[in-house]
């Protein structure tokens, strides 16, 4: 249900003593939840020093040298190298009424101010404060005085303020936490009365709890009473959201009938489907939740084993006769050819003899007189010898014999072929119903590997989920000619040190030490990587200073390829592996972000395009996206997009630092089984550096940019802390960058972190700032993992 519970602006308010759906937490286990709370809002009142601060003032971006350089103590906040200027006005403000504006020494604060329900990105240095004017001259602008009454700020530092000092800076602290939290179970010494116990025939004593959780209850609004009424089993199932899960369930247990049990089950687990399909396939068996089977259900289904078995046994028994009677039969068919043969060379004689015995008679003189049969004789005796005649006799009385014998052969061959034909017809009358008996059976095999298959994708995901579903993992960058600050205390852990010997520590899913290999890097994240090809979306994003080795870690050398290509590779041959099962489809885009600007790089000329609200999502319309069989169809794809984003940086006068890098590959697999069809999204970001201002030195058109990273990187920040204290209102819109990357930065997503790191003591301050962000991106608990599957043969599902 997520953030589609919360009710629209302009029904009725709900009554205060009903309870409101809002999102599930385990009371047991995570703190209470900040419901709805919203960005740290500033109320502002005009600045003591109102008329210094006077539209007459002379504008930053002309007079960049006087910028400020160094200071650490805020993420977006520098100090100036110019220390005596801006401290009397510092003193002056903190003296005045001013809540959100109590800086020390002499500063740039980046700001953010909503007027008019559009924002403006400020900046507050020397006492004065500016606004980016992004619309006309793209210059810093001095802030109106008429514009305090007109609107209000937006603190970016939520991601700091929001997060306690103690739980950011110690990773001993962190771990102590969560052990402590993990330890908050029911023990048996507590007298509570919501401890219990049942016993169980097959699992014997069953600890219960009942534990205090916040649900979701469906209600409707009951216009007559002006109340606040829970949604009938009935009624909710026309609700079209909770169909759709209903659909969801149903589909991945097909054994599962009864749609009211379903949604009473869905209403158990807080309308989470994995949870109630994950909690019946754990139960499916349980004896107090299936009726026994008789023993004489029992001895049925023993039977009919038994009988298909022997059906088995017959159906070979069988093929093994109609071979033999195909053998016979080819045997009987060449005797009679050979039969047939000697009875025409037979006939062909006895018609020769009769020939000419009618040709000697019509040889005969017709004027001889006739003879005394004792003349006669002798003439036909001399004409004919007896030993011809009595040849000719048995000859005959042969050929009448073998034709009555080659008569009866084929008769009986004939009988023992029709005989034979028969049974064929039986066997194959046999076999087609052993086949449709067996065609059940296959159909029962199908719907358990489904099943088995979705259980195993069930418990992979929860595995994923108990790692966690954004794993931050921390690279540092090997440099042997700079004083490193780094020390690698453990394998998850990393202590840094600045100058003064003060130690900061933090600890990761993982810290490489600087001689870790692309090939280990990308092993950490291969697991989550083959999951995209069962639906789920995923995102890779390297965050650190410029030079830090993000984009190294990301795209490598061509020698040395970083995780892009790698992943990219990998989800090529898992397609290939599952291709008797799976038909994909791969399509690649890829976008670069450059002062809240999005570029198409793989569009002919690099042209820039617009993000469009799609439901909870963004889409970009017109976005290029290239069909992808082969690997090297992936490298010419990301070389076109390397040639583009040269070219735009050209144009633009910008470096390719200065812009987030987004790859996009989407996989879409049709199940040739069931005809489901999963779709995922594997997202690569290279993020732009996330170094001070002040550091670089930058004025002009590099300040504007960094006004727009500055703003892009706060937003991730502040998405990561939302989700962390599992705010109802996540604000993604906050940046193109957050927009593009919700879909892997939500619920049902899992994304990895790579923490860039500089190991050079210099470089401490921003090196600090990353570890702080990794940390807190590092406790983001994102809901339970979703996969995006759509049934096969026209339903539909999520
Ligand atoms: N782990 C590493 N092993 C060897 N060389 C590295 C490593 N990490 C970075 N480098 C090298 O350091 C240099 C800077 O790295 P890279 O360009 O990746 O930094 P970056 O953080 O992407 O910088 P930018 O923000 O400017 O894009 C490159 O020459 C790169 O080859």
């Amino acid at each position: 249900m997520g953030n589609s519970a919360s009710m629209p602006s302009n029904s009725p308010t709900p009554d205060p003593k009903q309870k409101s759906p809002v999102k599930n937490e385990r009371t047991p286990q995570t703190a209470a939840p900040r419901k709805g709370q919203k960005f740290q809002e500033v109320q502002l009142a005009p600045p003591v020093e109102d008329k210094r601060n006077s539209e007459s003032r002379a504008s930053p971006s002309t007079n960049s040298s006087s910028l400020p350089s160094d200071n650490t103590s805020s993420r977006n906040t520098m100090s100036s190298r110019n220390t005596s200027s801006g401290n009397d006005n510092a003193s002056s403000r903190n003296s005045g009424n001013e809540a959100a504006t109590t800086y020390e020494g002499d500063e740039i604060v980046f700001e953010t101010f909503v007027r008019d329900g559009k924002e403006f990105q400020c900046m507050y240095t020397g006492g004065m404060r500016f606004y980016l004017d992004d619309w006309h001259s793209k210059q810093w602008q001095p802030f109106p005085q008429r514009w305090y009454k007109e609107g209000k700020f937006v603190n970016a530092n939520v991601l700091n303020d929001a997060q306690p000092a103690k739980q950011q800076t110690t990773a001993s602290n962190n771990v102590q936490n969560r052990s402590e939290q993990q330890t908050e179970q029911p023990v048996e010494t507590r007298k509570d009365d919501r401890e219990g116990v049942i016993s169980h025939p097959k699992r014997g004593n069953i600890r219960t709890y009942l534990f205090k959780e916040k649900h979701y209850i469906h209600c409707f609004y009951d216009a007559t009473t002006g109340e606040w009424m829970r949604l009938p089993l009935g009624w909710e199932l026309r609700h079209a959201l909770v169909k759709e899960m209903v659909d969801q369930v149903e589909e991945a247990l097909p054994n599962w009938k009864n749609r009211p049990h379903i949604l009473a089950s869905l209403r158990a687990c807080n309308y989470n489907p994995d949870e109630c399909i994950s909690l019946y396939l754990h139960l499916e068996n349980d004896v107090w939740l299936t009726a026994p089977k008789t023993s004489q259900e029992e001895n049925t289904l023993k039977n009919k084993n038994f009988e298909i078995k022997e059906l088995e046994n017959k159906v070979k028994q069988l093929e093994t006769e109609v071979k033999k009677e195909g053998n016979l039969r080819k045997e009987a068919e060449n005797q009679v050819m050979i039969l047939q043969e000697k009875l025409s060379t037979l006939e062909a004689k006895s018609g020769m003899a009769v020939a000419q015995v009618e040709a000697m008679q019509q040889t005969r003189p017709r004027t001889a007189r006739p003879k005394t049969p004792q003349a006669q004789k002798t003439v036909i005796e001399e004409r004919f010898p007896v030993e011809d005649l009595d040849e000719l006799n048995l000859k005959t009385t042969e050929i009448h014999k073998s034709h009555s014998q080659l008569k009866h052969t084929v008769e009986r061959q004939l009988d023992i072929f029709a005989t034979t034909v028969r049974q064929v017809n039986e066997a194959f009358l046999k076999l087609s119903n052993v086949d449709n008996s067996h065609m059940a059976e296959l159909e029962e095999i199908k719907s358990l590997y489904q099943k088995e298959c979705l259980q195993r994708k069930l418990l992979y995901n929860k595995l994923q989920e108990l790692r966690g579903n954004i794993r931050v993992f921390c690279r540092p960058r090997k440099d042997n000619n700079v004083q490193n600050c780094l020390d690698f205390s453990a394998e998850n852990e990393l202590v840094c040190s600045n100058k003064d010997g003060n130690k900061k520590s933090f600890s990761f899913d993982k810290v490489y030490n600087t001689n870790c290999s692309q090939e280990e890097v990308f092993a950490d994240t291969k697991p989550v990587i083959t999951s995209c090809a069962d639906g789920y979306n995923i995102c890779l994003m390297a965050y650190g200073q410029t030079g830090s080795g993000k984009t190294f870690t990301m795209m490598g050398t061509d020698a040395n390829p970083g995780i892009n290509i790698r992943a990219l590779s990998e989800l090529l041959s898992v397609c290939a592996e599952r291709a008797e099962t799976k038909e994909y489809n791969l399509k690649i885009s890829m976008v670069e972000i450059y002062n809240e600007a999005v570029i198409d790089l793989l569009a002919a000329n690099s042209k820039t395009v617009e993000l469009r609200a799609a439901g909870n999502n963004f889409r970009i319309p017109g976005l290029t996206e290239l069909d992808i069989k082969t690997e090297a169809e992936i490298k010419e794809a990301m070389e076109m997009g390397d040639k583009n984003r040269s070219v735009a940086s050209t144009k633009m006068n910008s470096t390719s630092s200065r812009s987030h890098l987004v790859l996009m590959l989407t996989i879409e697999g049709r199940d040739k089984i069931n005809g489901s069809i999963s779709k995922g999204v594997l997202t690569l970001c290279d993020l732009a550096g996330s170094e001070r201002i002040g550091k670089t030195e930058a004025s002009g058109q590099r300040l504007v940019e960094a006004a727009a990273i500055n703003k892009s990187l706060s937003a991730l920040g502040q998405v990561f802390s939302a989700l962390r204290t599992s705010q109802m209102h996540v604000p993604y819109r906050n940046s193109k960058l957050t927009q593009i990357l919700r879909p892997c930065l939500g619920g049902d997503a899992k994304a990895c972190v790579f923490v860039n790191i500089s190991p050079d003591i210099n470089n401490y301050p921003e090196t600090c700032n990353t570890l702080e962000f990794g940390a807190n991106a590092r406790q983001v608990a994102l809901g339970q993992v979703k996969q995006n599957i759509k049934k096969g043969r026209g339903g539909s599902g999520d």
